[in-house]
């Protein structure tokens, strides 16, 4: 990508793509385009610059503290809560990660990667800039670790949600996974840690804990699930409540992260902190009820652990549950999650999620092999169809639960993203089943 950055009076061009460079652009060198060095020179640039010397060259290095959240699931959640938490304290914000980038509350960038290449990063950290922010809160993608897409990026604080399996199509292993995970918590940065994720491993200086079961800096003395979250939280000797309307076990540890995370930055009070997460309402797409009666859920659980947590906030509940897995990723998942399904669900339709380059009824099969309740299961390839059995089933006291996809507005299927919104579709549906009564 090309960017023409305006620096006081001059602006400056910056490419990460030799094909795009010529005398009067700079070619940024990353990890992932230095064998194109000479492609760039073939177009006459003479200018290449790092990402440090680029942040440097915009003014941007210091200036703004980056908060980087790692972990299998729950960056986006967390780094919403913190977002949302400095905004309340007054504070100017950037957000970037899985739902694109977001300035003082304004959408500035669409949806790419969690983490992006590290000039859309300086691109955004130079809008936040030049917006007058102090905090930057990025998900750090276990991708953007082992290609260095935060190459030149210091981080005012590092944050880990958790390790559970993902991601095995790319690192191949959980132990080398838990590696690349462990590397952003090497150095001396101030850290947050969660102290019942027992497999990271980190740098003992500037860390500082969150947890439920094992002690911690910031620790859960007890909590109530019952109606949303409501919990008692210890630092040091204090002690110190906050409510949200966020469900489930697995959220306590994310507004817990985020609590810590403010607090750490010594942004305000713990108590002023704690009274702002009230106004947090969550992400789309993350336990997002589309329909309160009948109750339809939409949730972007796409791994065996995230599917677990879903599930087991809901454990009072009859759940329908339609789910599928990713296509070109992590195919040692699908029996998990299908494993997990069986345990929590009264009926599971598998169906297609974004089936990429890969034949969906293979992924569904690899899915259903992790299952043994057949007599449990539907199958339906076709998404909406699967949907429409779902809400077409339900009777009062059900819960559907549609996973996978979260907030994502399309499915992608060899190579075309087609427009697909799981919230869209369950809400068409249930307008043509409301008719029919
Ligand atoms: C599998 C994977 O991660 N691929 C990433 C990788 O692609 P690649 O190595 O094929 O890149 P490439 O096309 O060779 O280009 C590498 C660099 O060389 C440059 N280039 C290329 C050609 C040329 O002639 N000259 C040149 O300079 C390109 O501009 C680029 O800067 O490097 C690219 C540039 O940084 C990424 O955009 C691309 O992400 C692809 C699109 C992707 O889908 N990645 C997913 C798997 C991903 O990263 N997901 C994570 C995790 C999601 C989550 O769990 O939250 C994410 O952060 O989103
Ligand atoms: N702390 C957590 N532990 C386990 N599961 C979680 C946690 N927080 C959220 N989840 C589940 O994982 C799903 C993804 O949450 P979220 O989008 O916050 O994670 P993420 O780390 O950003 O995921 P991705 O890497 O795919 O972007 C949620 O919809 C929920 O089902
Ligand atoms: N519905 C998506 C969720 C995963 C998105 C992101 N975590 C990634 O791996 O790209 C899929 O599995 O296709
Ligand atoms: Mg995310």
């Amino acid at each position: 990508m090309k960017i023409a950055f305006q620096n006081g009076e001059n602006l400056l061009h910056v490419s990460d793509n030799s094909s795009e460079c010529d005398k009067d652009t700079f070619f940024l060198l990353t990890d992932q385009n230095a064998r194109y060095q000479g492609n760039a020179q073939e177009q006459g640039c003479t200018h290449f610059i790092s990402p440090t010397e680029c942040l440097s060259l915009l003014g941007i290095d210091k200036k703004i503290k980056i908060i980087g959240i790692t972990g299998t699931n729950g960056k986006t959640t967390t780094a919403a809560a913190i977002y949302s938490l400095l905004l309340d304290l007054g504070q100017k914000v950037g957000l970037q990660g899985t739902r694109g980038c977001f300035i003082n509350e304004k959408r500035v960038e669409d949806k790419s990667l969690t983490t992006p290449p590290i000039l859309q990063t300086i691109k955004n950290l130079k809008m936040a800039v030049d917006e007058g922010c102090e905090y930057f809160v990025m998900e750090v993608s276990s991708h953007a670790i082992v290609q260095n897409r935060i190459d030149g990026l210091f981080f005012a604080l590092k944050i880990l949600t958790n390790v559970t399996q993902d991601h095995l199509d790319f690192h191949k292993t959980i132990d080398e996974y838990i590696a690349v995970k462990s590397r952003f918590f090497e150095d001396e940065s101030l850290k947050l840690i969660n102290s019942d994720e027992r497999h990271i491993r980190f740098n003992r200086i500037n860390a500082f804990t969150y947890g439920i079961e094992h002690p911690a800096t910031y620790k859960v003395l007890a909590y109530s699930l019952k109606e949303g979250i409501s919990a008692a939280i210890a630092k040091k000797e204090k002690v110190y409540d906050f409510e949200s309307s966020l469900h489930g076990f697995f959220n306590l540890y994310n507004l817990l992260a985020a609590i810590s995370a403010v607090d750490l930055l010594h942004v305000a009070g713990m108590e002023e902190i704690c009274e702002a997460v009230s106004h947090f309402g969550g992400v789309e797409g993350r336990m997002q009820v589309v329909s309160q009666d009948p109750l339809v859920i939409v949730d972007f659980a796409h791994t065996p652990d995230g599917m677990e947590k879903v599930l087991e906030s809901m454990k009072d509940k009859n759940c329908i549950v339609v789910f599928g897995a990713g296509g070109d990723r992590d195919r040692t998942k699908r029996p998990k999650m299908g494993a997990v399904a069986e345990r929590y669900a009264k009926w599971m339709i598998v169906t297609s999620d974004n089936p990429r380059s890969e034949n969906p009824d293979a992924i569904i099969e690899e899915i259903v092999a992790g299952i043994q309740r057949t007599e449990s299961l539907h199958v339906k390839v076709d998404r909406y169809q699967a949907i429409e059995e779902a809400l077409g089933m339900q009777k009062k006291s059900d819960v559907v639960l549609i996973l996978g996809k979260g907030d994502e507005t399309y499915q992608e299927v060899a190579g075309v993203k087609y427009p697909f919104d799981d919230r869209n579709v369950v809400l068409e549906i249930l307008a043509r089943l409301a008719k029919q009564k």
